[in-house]
């Protein structure tokens, strides 16, 4: 009686033209609700749809008065019997929100996990460790995982599993030894430096996240940090032994200017070979796949943010950075290096550097107190941490150029680097913008750029664009010289005023 009188109901909105009536009406005509409702029993049934449809046919057979009439049930249930539960879901066009399984003891096919935000999940009716007995009436015993999942996408509208609902729901019932992802459809695709926010950990292999900036409610299967992790272990075991890998890198290098110790006033030095070796860095910024960050945004009282800018070496770092500087010498200050050499004559104690006799520069290299540093012609040349602070403390935003090695030195909650990847335009714009620049040699001489030096540019952007674009704040592309300058002042100045993905650490030190 009920139903005819919802059907009714139903049917009335449909010439009303109320949203999602031809569906419900449908959904109830479906020659499996006639033949279950002859069954219920021990059932439980869910129709999950809200629509007004549903709604406004709910509400007036709300108001009549109905007894339900159940059968009774039977005298005596077998002891073997399993509690089972009927779950309707209607697909809407999306895809259902869970994965499946085979438990390879047992045979039993399974929900391997609910996806957060999906179908099944807002459901609130399908949960992990539920075993499934059947589909739209199909018996899924004996069946492969994707034979199921194939019933799944096939079936229009309704989707009717027939489960036995897990007992005692362990958070680590979801566990999976597996490391191939349990639904390549429900990945969510992500690269190194994209913001990720996990809502779901339970799984030990594959977390529940969504990609930020993210409309949809439906999160995805990104790898676990303990999967990520265990992959580069493989990776990184599965390379060849590289005993001198640290010299190729070297010869390379990303910056002339570095490799040329330091450069008119406040460029750095030339980093120790060891310190440079990008293989070695490179092991410790993967020992951490994931890092965890959070919205920051600086109080007025907070010391300002340390600009550090990173490109390949001729890429126009420093012409960007003086740039930057002589514009608005109020606002920007670059940092003092310190050196053990001696002064020249037009030079003043902490104006060009701050100069240290060589025991002292030794004593500040073993007490940590360098971002970077490196020894040109018998002299220490260096730029300390202290020297940042000094111009943050001052009111002014410290601009500095660094190599790779010094990101995690500059990365810290005292400091707060902003960095700023400066990247050439492409092959052509490079050429065409460059024609009558002139390149810094190895020679500490000028001359015009020659092919050679922009495929060694675009050679060395590449690898430090693969290796650390994850560091990377902001990226400006350096075609046109004054753009560029351009995009930096506001770069520099919005890292200051507006909120920024940063480090957890820096804002809540870990107990
Ligand atoms: N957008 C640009 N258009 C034309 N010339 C540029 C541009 N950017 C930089 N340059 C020129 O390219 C040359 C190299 O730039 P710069 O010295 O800043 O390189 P760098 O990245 O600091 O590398 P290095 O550390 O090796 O000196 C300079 O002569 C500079 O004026």
């Amino acid at each position: 009686q009920v139903l005819t009188d919802v059907l009714e109901e139903v049917r009335r909105s449909l010439h009303q033209d109320i949203d999602g009536a031809h569906m419900i009406h449908s959904l109830l005509n479906a020659p499996w609700l006639q033949s279950l409702l002859k069954l219920v029993g021990h059932v439980n049934v869910a129709i999950v749809s809200m629509s007004q449809a549903v709604l406004s046919a709910h509400d007036s057979v709300a108001q009549k008065d109905y007894e339900p009439v159940l059968p009774a049930l039977p005298e005596e249930l077998p002891d073997d019997e399993e509690a089972s539960r009927i779950v309707c879901l209607v697909k809407n066009k999306q895809p259902l929100g869970a994965t499946i399984k085979r438990n390879e003891l047992t045979g039993e096919i399974f929900v391997a996990r609910v996806i957060h935000g999906g179908l099944a999940d807002r459901s609130g009716l399908l949960h992990a460790g539920d075993r499934i007995m059947e589909v739209n009436g199909f018996v899924v015993d004996g069946m492969e995982p994707e034979q199921v999942i194939q019933v799944v996408a096939c079936s229009q509208g309704t989707i009717m599993f027939k489960v036995v609902p897990i007992t005692e729901r362990s958070v680590h019932s979801q566990t999976m030894l597996d490391p191939a992802i349990p639904c390549p459809d429900a990945g969510v695709s992500f690269t190194k430096g994209d913001v990720l926010e996990i809502v779901d950990q339970t799984d030990a292999l594959w977390w529940q996240a969504k990609r930020l900036p993210c409309s949809s409610s439906c999160a995805g299967l990104v790898p676990s940090m303990a999967l990520l992790k265990r992959k580069q272990r493989e990776f990184w075991w599965s390379q060849p032994y590289q005993p001198h890998a640290c010299i190729h890198t070297c010869k390379s290098g990303f910056r002339r200017s570095l490799r040329l110790c330091r450069r008119r006033f406040h460029s750095s030095v030339q980093p120790s070979c060891q310190a440079q070796c990008l293989s070695s860095y490179c092991y410790s910024a993967l020992c951490s796949p994931y890092e965890e960050v959070v919205r920051y945004q600086r109080n007025p009282q907070d010391s300002l943010r340390l600009v550090a800018l990173l490109g390949a070496s001729g890429v126009g770092v420093n012409e960007l950075r003086r740039r930057l500087i002589d514009m608005n010498p109020q606002l920007f200050h670059g940092a003092i290096p310190h050196t053990s050499r001696s002064p020249r004559d037009y030079e003043e104690p902490g104006r060009e550097y701050h100069f240290v006799s060589r025991d002292v520069f030794e004593n500040m290299i073993h007490s940590n107190k360098f971002l970077e540093y490196g020894e040109f012609k018998g002299n220490y040349y260096g730029t300390s941490s202290e020297s940042v602070t000094e111009v943050l403390n001052s009111g002014k935003i410290c601009v500095i150029d660094i190599e790779p090695s010094a990101l995690q030195a500059v990365r810290t909650p005292e400091l707060r680097a902003y960095v700023v990847y400066i990247k050439p335009p492409s092959a052509e714009q490079l050429r065409q913008t460059r024609h009558s620049s002139q390149i810094l040699t190895n020679y500490y001489a000028t001359r015009p750029f020659k092919e050679e030096d922009f495929t060694e540019l675009e050679d060395s952007a590449r690898k430090l664009e693969l290796h650390f674009s994850q560091f990377f704040d902001h990226v400006i592309i350096n075609e046109d010289l004054q753009e560029s300058c351009a995009q930096l002042l506001s770069a520099a100045t919005r890292a200051q005023e507006q909120p920024q993905w940063v480090p957890t650490c820096w804002i809540r030190p870990p107990p």
